[in-house]
């Protein structure tokens, strides 16, 4: 082999393993790339298996059988390749005819009843329900059906043995049998489980954090509002929640347009986020407004890390584009402690509620806790 035509095939080979092993990945949710990705498994993995059957073969010196065997394999490369260049809908019809046919003539002329090769069909019923849309209920059945009648008649008429088989190499048939169809029920198996777990993290990802600014949204962070607030009660621990929100924000809406607007909301959901410590939450309660739960955090705690990020939103820099021109964003924010007569969680918020507005009142851009008023 030329060093050349070596690059090119090991090039080729990278190419396509890798783009196999990305369809896994790319596109989690995407359904159709899941029914894909099954179809490809069972081509790839049919061709190995081909081609070490072959290669068995014709360690045996027997050409003819192994010849077989080694079509068997060129058939199985040529439905992933129809798979992978668009041709999906022939090639995932291909495979269970080009399987059952397979493994009919690999039973009558070779293998023989008594190996129980013919078992090897069970696969098509994983194939058949994983690689066919739900909606194609029909195609399903038909290959189920197909295997069902493939199977039968190599039961019915098949011989038992063969010349070419002793009985060591029937018990080893039968091993392998076992072996390729519960590794490739595994496989599909456990490319369906993946998916369903990765459409289930994108799905808990959709329901959980806001499109915009990607903190936590307004439902998932008041749910970790009452855990952390039946934690504080249960054991007896301070927990503080600070409100936040951006000052005369709709002036920069209005000024800069609703895009730098949704900017500006970003950076500043960056920063909160960047800020928090390990089990605190911050999420976006409402448009331009933010909520902070911190568990075991005194009130004055809580102030100076609400400091800390109102000083580091009002220090930040945007620049809009193509000018010199620099946003300047300010915010105002309420904090309030759990007290020892707080029953409920919503009164730490609108303690926190009235200390924004307290703070909005003192002409903005300061933190105030609930009870500064009171002073
Ligand atoms: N760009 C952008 N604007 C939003 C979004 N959600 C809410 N807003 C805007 O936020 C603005 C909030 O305005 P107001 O409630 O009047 O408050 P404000 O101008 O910040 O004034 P103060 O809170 O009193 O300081 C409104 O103009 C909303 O349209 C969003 O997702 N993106």
């Amino acid at each position: 082999m030329t060093p050349f035509f070596k690059e090119q095939t090991l090039h080729f080979l990278k190419h396509y393993i890798k783009k196999l092993a990305l369809l896994s990945s790319i596109n989690a949710v995407d359904v159709d790339l899941n029914r894909k990705q099954v179809v490809n498994i069972t081509y790839l993995l049919s061709s190995v298996v081909g081609v070490i059957s072959g290669l068995v073969f014709l360690s045996y010196g027997w050409l003819i059988e192994s010849s077989v065997h080694f079509l068997g394999a060129a058939v199985s490369t040529t439905g992933y390749f129809l798979s992978i260049k668009g041709y999906a809908g022939s090639a995932r019809l291909l495979f269970p005819f080009a399987c059952s046919t397979y493994v009919t003539v690999c039973s009558f002329k070779f293998y023989g009843t008594d190996s129980h090769f013919s078992w090897l069909l069970i696969v098509l019923s994983a194939y058949s329900v994983t690689g066919f849309r739900v909606d194609r209920g029909k195609a399903q059945l038909l290959v189920c059906f197909f295997s069902l009648l493939a199977f039968a008649f190599i039961q019915l008429f098949a011989p038992k043995t063969t010349e070419y088989v002793s009985i060591d190499g029937r018990l080893l048939i039968a091993l392998a049998t076992f072996v390729a169809s519960a590794s490739m029920i595994v496989l599909i198996a456990g490319v369906v489980v993946t998916k369903l777990r990765k459409l289930n993290e994108h799905l808990r990802y959709l329901a959980e954090v806001d499109d915009l600014t990607k903190v936590y949204n307004r439902r998932k962070v008041l749910a970790e509002a009452v855990n952390v607030f039946a934690d504080a009660i249960m054991t007896n621990q301070r927990c503080s929640f600070a409100i936040l929100d951006l000052d005369h924000f709709k002036r920069i809406n209005d000024q800069y347009g609703h895009d730098i607007g949704d900017q500006v909301l970003q950076r500043c959901a960056e920063i909160m986020s960047n800020n928090i410590r390990r089990h605190d939450w911050v999420g976006r309660y409402g448009g331009e407004e933010f909520v902070f739960i911190l568990p075991n955090t005194r009130a004055e705690e809580a102030k100076s890390l609400m400091e800390s990020v109102r000083i580091q939103i009002s220090d930040m820099t945007i620049f809009l584009r193509d000018t010199d021109e620099r946003i300047h964003v300010t915010t105002s924010v309420g904090v309030a402690e759990i007290q020892d007569d707080t029953v409920r969680y919503e009164q730490i918020l609108a303690r926190a509620d009235k200390a924004l507005y307290m703070a909005k009142d003192a002409g903005r851009n300061r933190v105030m806790l609930d009870f500064d008023g009171a002073r």
